[in-house]
Parts: C-alpha cells; structure tokens; sequence
C-alpha cells in the first residue's frame, strides 16, 4: 500500500501550485467550480493554506501524519529510495508506450479505469467531477476494442452519471458493487449466447448499517463548515477538501466518535477524504478478478489487464496484477510515491493520450 506521505503530496502540492496562479485566474476558476457549500474551499485554497505541516499545526488523531505528510517539504519515499531510482522503477506509459504494446502483442487486452483523478481531474466539488467529452470519446474508442470497466469509489449511480456510456462494466463502491454491461451493448461476454448478467453485491447485508451511520455522520458533521458526506451506497466519503484545516482534528474525531459504535467498519484515508466501508475481504483487487473470471480469462495467460488509477485504493488492484504476472499497473500522479503499479501517467489528459495510443495500436496489430 501506498504510505500517507506519498499519497497525500499530490493534494499539498497541488494547493501550492494554486497559491502561485495568478490570482484573477484562480478566482475566476474558484467562480466558476465552487458553489456556495464551498465558499471556506476556496478561501483556503486562496490563501494558500492548506500546507499544514508548514504552518505547524498539530491536531491529534490518525490524520495528523496524513496531514503533516501533505506537505511537499515532508513528502518522502520509503527510508533509502531514491527519486531516479524511482522514475527507472516507474516510467512514463506513453514514453514507453511500444513497450507495453509489445508486453501485450498476441494478448487479450482488457482495461481497467478508475475514475476521480484518472478520468477526471480532482476538483473541489465532488458533484462536478465532470470527465471531458473528448475523454469520453477516448473511452468510448477503447470499450470498442477491448472488454473495459470502471472501477471507482463512488457508488454505481453516481459513476455512471458522469461516463454514461452503457457498454462498459462498472464496479462501485470501491468494487463492492459490479455490473456489467446491458445483452444490447454488450460486446465480450456471453450475454448474447443467453449468460447470465454479470452482477455482484458481497456487502449487500451491510447495507442498512451504512444508511445509519450516512444519517449519524450528516449530522455530525452539519456543525463543520465544508465538511460533506457522500453516500455510495455500500461506502461512505466525509470529505474535508473545503474544511478549514483548524476545524480538521474535530472533523477526525467525530467522525471516529461515530464508526466506533460500529465494529464492523473500517475506516481509511483518501485524497482530502475519509473513507467508511465494510470490514469485508473485497475491494477494488476482488472486482478486477471477479471481472477477468465473467469475461472468461480466470487461468488463461493469452490476458493483459490494464489497470489505470490514482488513488490508494487502486494499490489492491495493482497488487493483484503483479501476483498474477500479466498486465500492467499504470499510476496516475505527478510525484513519486510508493506504489506497486509498474507505469506512471502524470495526469487524465495523459491517460487520454495513452488510451488513444492503445486503440492506434489495436489496428497496428495488437490482438485484443
Ligand atoms: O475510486 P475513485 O473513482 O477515484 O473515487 C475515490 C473518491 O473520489 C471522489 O473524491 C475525490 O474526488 C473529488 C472530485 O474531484 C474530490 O473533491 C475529493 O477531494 C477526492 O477525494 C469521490 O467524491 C469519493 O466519494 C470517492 O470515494
């Protein structure tokens, strides 16, 4: 797994390069991507603050490492790594783009996509998370090709609002919740010949107990400017992207107020976002095998799986393809960090790049 300092640097840095942008640019897009639940975001962001560790907050509890690693000051790969030795370890998947192709020549191709930060770029307001028309074409052109899924912490509903393409798998909920395409548009697997819809839900019994604790949390954090909690169905997101960071250690503990009554969740860290969900042997590494196994691949080693992501949940889906042996990792981050993916991409408009190349190369010969 990906450590707190690598991960969380991408977020700090990110608010650093806000700070530097011309301040008419930066509020004109504060304008026009904040709305009024917002408003303490963009004075943060504004204000170039959000580097806690520079400013020497301490706040007790287990986000307080996370948070001091925000900053890139303090941002750091394991004890001895080196960042040449890290960008050998993890090239660019366009700069190496014949490489992979060759990896997967004679191959089935089968991509997986996450979606925030990979199709989407971060942005404050996770309801305007919005991909580009031109990325939805780039996956569109992919899901031509070859068998592709969307693997995203977001529940099923919401991920599918923002791609709304009906050929494509999905599994929500951080994989919990997979469905595979519609008989009409589906392409690879045996629907047409009359299988069966490839569908599953393991934490389905957890369901009412999430609905509890989304009511609990809402309520919780009502007091907390900025705070938001997303419901995904069989997870949960508090997200504190726009939560001034002196209100962050009540935020954690409130929050772990809450879970505590509740043994049975867990709780986890994402970008500027605690995650609840399930304590299950399922995530997004499960719905990556679940899915090979549906379209016929489990055991076969004619199989690439391509598995494109951001986030640390995405680490559990990069590990399983190294045990596997076959296919390729890709991380999307603009810093090194400790990772098991085997290629990086810097941002979304990369990933678009390198999907394009990948349908280019199919018509070079690549079997898929
Ligand atoms: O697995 P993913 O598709 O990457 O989903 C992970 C979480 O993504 C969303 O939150 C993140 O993106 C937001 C929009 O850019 C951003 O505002 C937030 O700070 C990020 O953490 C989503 O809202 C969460 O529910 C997902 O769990």
């Amino acid at each position: 797994m990906t450590n707190h300092a690598g991960f969380a640097a991408e977020d700090a840095a990110a608010a650093a390069a806000a700070a530097v942008t011309p301040p008419s640019q930066a509020a004109a897009a504060a304008a026009a991507q904040a709305g009024k639940h917002f408003s303490t975001c963009k004075k943060a962001a504004a204000a170039g603050n959000m580097d806690l560790a520079g400013a020497g907050v301490t706040i007790p509890g287990f986000l307080l490492d996370s948070m001091r690693a925000s900053s890139p000051r303090h941002a750091k790969l394991a004890a001895g790594a080196d960042i040449d030795d890290w960008l050998e370890k993890h090239p660019s998947a366009l700069a190496w783009f014949e490489s992979v192709a060759a990896a997967a020549n004679g191959k089935e191709i089968v991509v997986f996509l996450d979606y925030d930060g990979t199709l989407s770029p971060i942005v404050t307001d996770p309801d305007r998370a919005f991909m580009t028309d031109d990325m939805r074409e780039a996956v569109r052109g992919v899901a031509k090709h070859f068998p592709t899924a969307i693997v995203s912490g977001r529940s099923i509903d919401k991920v599918f609002n923002f791609v709304k393409l009906e050929e494509l798998y999905y599994a929500g909920s951080h994989g919990m919740d997979i469905k595979g395409p519609t008989a009409a548009a589906s392409e690879y697997h045996n629907m047409k010949k009359g299988g069966a819809a490839v569908t599953r839900q393991p934490a389905l019994e957890f369901l009412p107990v999430i609905e509890e604790v989304y009511q609990s949390l809402t309520a919780k954090m009502a007091s907390i400017k900025g705070a938001l909690v997303e419901n995904n169905k069989f997870c949960l997101s508090v997200h504190f992207r726009c939560v001034d960071e002196s209100e962050w250690g009540v935020l954690d503990a409130g929050v772990r107020a809450v879970i505590e009554g509740y043994p049975d969740l867990r709780l986890s860290k994402g970008r500027k976002v605690l995650e609840i969900r399930p304590v299950l042997d399922w995530d997004k590494g499960h719905a990556l095998q679940f899915l090979l196994k549906s379209l016929g691949y489990e055991g076969r080693n004619d199989v690439f799986p391509i598995y494109i992501g951001d986030d640390r949940t995405d680490e559990d889906a990069f590990k399983v393809l190294r045990n596997m042996g076959q296919g390729i990792g890709i991380l999307v981050t603009k810093f090194p960090k400790e990772t098991t993916a085997s290629y990086t991409l810097r941002e979304p408009s990369e990933v678009k790049e390198f999907l394009r190349k990948l349908v280019k190369s199919k018509s070079n010969g690549t079997k898929g």
